[in-house]
């Protein structure tokens, strides 16, 4: 069986991509160029500009774009208003109306992968939506400072836990000259608001105007300004928009229908005291919330905790007459209510002891709903693990990272770093066979081939089907992470094809404290996976959009194909066209889908140095040991300067080496006009994946590098 998993980067908006500038700023369109990757040229005006130039990104100044903007062919043009906010704020009022999408930056510290995050998202190449409504949990900070710049010195750890940041728009407070506050915060204070908080963390942001009615501070008066402020989140390309259901039904249609890669949350809030689950207004609330929504929330507060069961029930309710409908998150709200936020699974509201007050009566932090979700047997205490190889020479997290996290998260396992063995104790399937057995990262990696080689035990899993497999461990080849998973229905046959039923299992697995009653349970089962090419696919797309590597070529470096190959598979996920290799042979599985061609000998690497434009090499990627850092280096010189293109277009160097070297291939790659990325960054990216798949949490990238020290990598 292979599970297969969601395409991470998407085609998206082929429109040809035009980019307004202010005065002086012609300098931002190229930055916008090479994070897509494509070449850029000025234009005088919208006039004229056809499908043809999908290729380039055009740069149109502010003042030639007033002219025609409103007249534009929006089937082949998506107008972007990129504005300094150093220029002064608001940015010009008529082309912020008719621009598709506003990217506001500061003149000092301009954050690179901000536009990456913008433009990847903005024009659909990258969204993170299918994936945390796939998620078994999710949860979202709802952050209630006045300014946000509050929050940015704390926010890796506010964040660990969430999936998505909400900024409550409507209790941000924009100080006035004379000081007092604006009754409300003005676009201007608002938009740089969303800059801040989206230069500091990598969480989708939620943007949500809470009205006076329910328990927001923003007026009711005039539902147009929710339109005005919900529709400029959606152009500054915030993922998700907050729409009260309130609001007249043309304003929450045209949002809906305007929403372009931004997703809809209708929320419902009832603070009478006499709302009911069962009723018959309840479920027309979910219907009428249905009609424009990606997500729909619906909270309530009770006086009774018999509500929170009748919420329950309204959910199953729900689920099973409405399948097809958007994922509902609905909580109660109140001390009584509490125990409905354990039990909501989709974008759980949740708050933390560092913000100044709490969003909404009754929230709890991630660690106090992970606590209560413990104490109700809901969340068994587990044993993880980190099993390494005596001759690993690869960073991992050591345990205490992982303790670190756990504690954070009031998660109640148990982990340990552990040296792999090929038979006893500390052999991987001992390991797995284990009742509180609650996942492990291998580090390295270890072949598909040698897990399974004479392992009866793996081999019996899911009734002799063996452990599941993602496709990108049966493409790559190479585990590194495994996941539990519990099954469905365990067959009857299932206790005697598990070692806790069979003869072998004790014997097969001579260890203390693994015996036969010990074993995983049948009703459990393994998903091998590999968490390394998404951190490989995370580290290359952190300052450009995965368009960037769209066709072009790469060169990879390994010693064998097993190092190669989660790169390999990396590379194929943001559609590279052609592979260089150097050092490996690519098995037939993991070269479909790429034109793979081999360096073996001086004129191949010539010819390949003497292509121009798309087909030089763009990005190249070493598995290789320290060791052979010099080999790398030269390599690196060979294919760096801006030989082969005729564009400003920065290349890549990924280097997945690790220990101590002689030379330094990044900084050789610096010095030949590459962004060099090094196994630390590939590392902390993989780690924050491997928890989400172990433990179903999200941490923060920053978290892991933060939390991680020194030591780490
Ligand atoms: O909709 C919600 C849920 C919430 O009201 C709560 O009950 O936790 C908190 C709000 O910030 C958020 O927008």
């Amino acid at each position: 069986m292979g599970l297969r998993l969601r395409v991470v980067c998407k085609k998206g908006d082929t429109r040809t991509a035009v980019i307004i500038y202010g005065p002086g700023q012609e300098h931002i369109v190229s930055v916008f160029a090479d994070v897509l990757g494509k070449p850029y040229r000025m234009a005088d005006s919208f006039q004229g500009i056809t499908s043809i130039e999908q290729e380039l990104v055009l740069g149109i100044s502010l003042e030639s774009a007033k002219i025609d903007i409103s007249s534009r062919n929006r089937d082949a043009v998506v107008a972007i208003n990129a504005h300094c906010i150093n220029l002064g704020m608001p940015p010009d009022t008529y082309i912020s109306a008719q621009c598709d999408y506003e990217f506001l930056y500061p003149e000092a510290s301009f954050f690179r992968r901000d536009l990456a995050r913008f433009i990847s998202f903005t024009l659909g190449q990258i969204n993170h939506h299918d994936a945390l409504m796939s998620k078994p949990r999710t949860y979202f900070i709802s952050t209630t400072f006045p300014d946000v710049r509050a929050a940015l010195p704390n926010i890796d750890i506010l964040t660990v836990g969430a999936d998505a940041v909400e900024l409550r728009v409507d209790l941000l407070k924009e100080p006035l000259m004379d000081g007092n506050f604006a009754p409300i915060p003005s676009l201007s204070y608002v938009g740089e608001q969303v800059m801040l908080l989206r230069q500091r963390t990598e969480l989708p942001i939620i943007f949500t105007t809470r009205c006076t009615k329910e328990n927001g501070r923003f007026p009711m008066d005039d539902p147009n300004l929710y339109y005005e402020y919900l529709f400029r989140a959606i152009q500054w390309g915030v993922e998700y928009i907050d729409v009260e259901l309130w609001l007249p039904e043309h304003i929450r249609r045209r949002l809906y229908e305007k929403r372009g890669s931004s997703r809809i949350m209708s929320a419902f809030h009832d603070f009478s005291g006499t709302f009911k689950w069962p009723s018959a207004q309840a479920e027309s609330i979910f219907l009428e919330s249905r009609k424009y929504a990606d997500i729909i929330k619906m909270i309530s507060i009770i006086n009774d905790h018999n509500e929170n069961f009748e919420l329950e029930y309204f959910r199953s309710k729900i689920r099973s007459e409405y399948p097809h409908s958007p994922p509902l998150s609905a909580v109660n709200m109140g001390e009584t209510g509490q125990f409905s936020r354990t039990l909501n699974k989709v974008f759980t509201p949740i708050t933390h002891p560092l913000l100044p007050i709490i969003a909404a009566p009754g929230q709890m932090s991630a660690a106090e709903i992970n606590a209560a979700l413990s104490l109700l047997g809901q969340l068994p205490k587990k044993s993880l693990y980190g099993i390494s190889s005596p001759f690993s020479r690869i960073a991992t997290p050591y345990a205490p990272f992982y303790e670190k996290c756990f504690n954070e998260l009031g998660l109640p396992h148990q982990f340990a770093v552990v040296e792999r063995h090929l038979k006893g104790p500390t052999c991987v399937e001992a390991l797995c066979n284990q009742k509180s057995f609650g996942g492990a990262y291998l580090s390295p990696p270890v072949s598909l081939a040698s897990l399974m080689h004479n392992s009866s035990f793996f081999a019996r899993l899911n009734n002799g089907l063996g452990p599941s497999l993602t496709e990108a461990a049966r493409t790559i080849g190479m585990v590194d992470t495994i996941v539990v998973q519990p099954r469905s229905s365990p067959p009857p046959s299932a206790l005697a094809t598990t070692p806790s039923g069979s003869d072998h299992g004790a014997d097969t697995f001579p260890s203390p404290g693994i015996n036969s009653n010990n074993g995983l349970p049948p009703s459990s089962t393994l998903i091998f996976d590999n968490a390394n090419w998404r951190g490989i696919v995370s580290t290359l797309t952190r300052d450009l959009a995965p368009s960037a590597y769209s066709g072009r070529a790469a060169v990879v470096l390994a010693a064998n194909s097993d190092d190669a190959a989660s790169a390999m598979y990396a590379l194929k996920a943001l559609r590279i066209g052609k592979v260089y290799t150097v050092g490996f042979k690519t098995p037939a599985n993991l070269a479909r889908g790429l034109e793979v061609e081999p360096f073996n000998s001086l004129e191949s690497l010539q010819r390949a140095r003497m292509v121009r434009d798309k087909a030089s090499p763009f990005v190249i990627i070493s598995a290789l040991g320290p060791e052979k850092s010099n080999i790398v280096g030269m390599l690196v010189r060979v294919f760096g300067g801006s030989r082969g293109s005729s564009t400003q277009i920065r290349k890549v160097f990924l280097d997945l080496a690790d220990g101590p070297r002689k030379g330094d291939p990044s900084a050789v790659a610096e010095q030949s006009g590459f962004a060099a990325y090094g196994v630390a960054d590939t590392t902390a990216f993989t780690t924050v994946e491997t928890l989400r798949l172990l433990v179903g949490q999200n941490v923060p990238y920053s978290f892991v590098r933060l939390a991680g020290g020194q030591g780490m990598f």
